[in-house]
């Protein structure tokens, strides 16, 4: 008897791999009521579901009955489970055979779908290359199944030289994986397990996978152990970096320039996990020439030029991300307007308005506030600022002063 675990991270989905690898007494539980709330997945997953022993949410199954439990990394069940990252990479190797050696995987905790365009941006002039990023669709472990059985069944599989793939929380089987940052180490399921420890264990899932260095000693640090695979460190702290706007740093014997389009130091740790990857596949002016072209919106894009406006405009902004893009603007422009706020419910990590708040003490002396949406609406408890309602506004009013724009907006707004 196998159980599988969580309908809204694509348990249904594993459950109908796991079928047709020839596996039967299959229980699924429904652990966050997906199925009572949408009928619509019944009939998408009639064929399977018809299989299955669905156990509601409100009962708890007794996992010693079960030889093996299959569940999202983050699930909150205390015992011993195959992750979805392990079964996904699992699957996708008795489905497909060596495929898993065309992909390129990124994840972490900030960075990963601008390293995953950038990737793409660099490689797809030489190469024909499929992305699937979270600019693109859902980034979950099944995502990369679900993509690659798309393909399939289009007929379009061989189409692709390579397949790029952002995945939350670890990576899924390939041949170059990068966990290029862990920015802020955050509990999981429950608090029984870290974002740090779940994506070191996904890492034996590469052939050879780029970690941050920082990251490395985090872990040795927290857990005593070193991690085990095929890595290549990536020190991205020892860097000359030779201008903040536009922005250009040292590599090695060359010079990596961006075109003034983009803003942000952060460009310089995932330009160089792009750029060692890319060099798997390219040489390094060709890989130079490309980065200087790269544009992306809404993480830290240039609006406009005179005043200068930034755009930082996407769901994945955090407390810790959103100090290092005003840390970063005022490096450089030194006073002006930021604009921060936008929608709570963006992603599984809500964001914290007093922890935020205080951050936007710090920089109070050099920075007037303007407040927009549900989360500009909550700051106003923790600090001075216009409240303006929603961008719209924002833009109507013509800055005279260089504006940075921090708007967490949800996927579906
Ligand atoms: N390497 C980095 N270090 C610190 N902050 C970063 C880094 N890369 C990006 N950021 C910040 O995080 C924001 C989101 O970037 P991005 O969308 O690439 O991250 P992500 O990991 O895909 O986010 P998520 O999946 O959580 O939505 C950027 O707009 C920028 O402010």
């Amino acid at each position: 008897m196998i159980l599988i675990v969580d309908i809204n991270h694509g348990a249904l989905d594993v459950a109908r791999e796991y079928y047709n690898l020839g596996y039967r007494d299959i229980h699924l539980w429904d652990i966050y009521g997906k199925l009572e709330k949408d009928k619509n997945i019944i009939k998408k997953y009639r064929d399977i579901i018809k299989h299955l022993k669905i156990v509601p949410r409100k009962e708890k199954p007794d996992i010693s009955n079960y030889q093996e439990v299959v569940a999202p990394i983050h699930c909150p069940i205390d015992c011993k489970f195959t992750s979805f990252h392990d079964a996904v990479s699992e699957i996708i190797r008795e489905k497909y055979g060596n495929i898993h050696r065309k992909f390129i995987v990124v994840t972490g905790v900030k960075g990963k779908t601008t390293t995953t365009e950038l990737v793409y941006h660099i490689l797809s002039g030489e190469y024909r290359t499929f992305i699937n990023n979270s600019n693109r669709g859902s980034i979950t472990p099944v995502s990369v199944l679900k993509n690659i059985d798309r393909l399939y069944e289009k007929d379009a599989i061989d189409n692709y030289d390579l397949f790029i793939f952002e995945v939350s929380l670890g990576i899924t089987s390939c041949r170059y994986g990068a966990l290029i940052n862990v920015l802020e180490n955050y509990s999981i399921g429950g608090g029984l397990r870290d974002a740090l420890v779940a994506k070191v264990a996904s890492m034996k899932w590469g052939e050879k996978v780029y970690i941050n260095k920082r990251v490395i000693k985090e872990y040795s640090l927290r857990t005593g152990r070193s991690i085990e695979g095929n890595i290549v460190e990536i020190d991205c702290d020892n860097l000359e970096i030779l201008s903040k706007y536009p922005l250009k740093y040292r590599y090695r014997d060359k010079v990596v320039e961006f075109n003034r389009g983009v803003f942000g130091t952060h460009y310089v740790e995932n330009s160089l996990f792009a750029i060692r990857i890319c060099e798997n596949f390219l040489d390094i002016e060709n890989i130079l020439n490309r980065i200087y072209y790269f544009k992306i919106r809404g993480r830290m894009n240039i609006r406009s030029y005179n005043p200068i406006i930034v755009e930082n405009i996407n769901p994945g902004l955090d407390v810790k991300s959103i100090d290092y893009a005003i840390r970063d603007f005022k490096s450089v422009f030194n006073r002006g307007v930021v604009v921060i706020g936008g929608d709570f419910g963006c992603t599984c990590e809500e964001i914290n308005e007093k922890k935020l708040g205080d951050v936007l003490s710090k920089y109070k002396k050099y920075f007037k506030f303007i407040l927009v949406g549900p989360l500009g609406k909550e700051l106003k408890k923790f600090v001075d600022g216009e409240y303006l309602g929603n961008l719209e506004s924002v833009y109507k009013k013509c800055p005279l002063e260089n504006m940075l724009i921090i708007y967490r907006k949800s996927m579906s707004s």
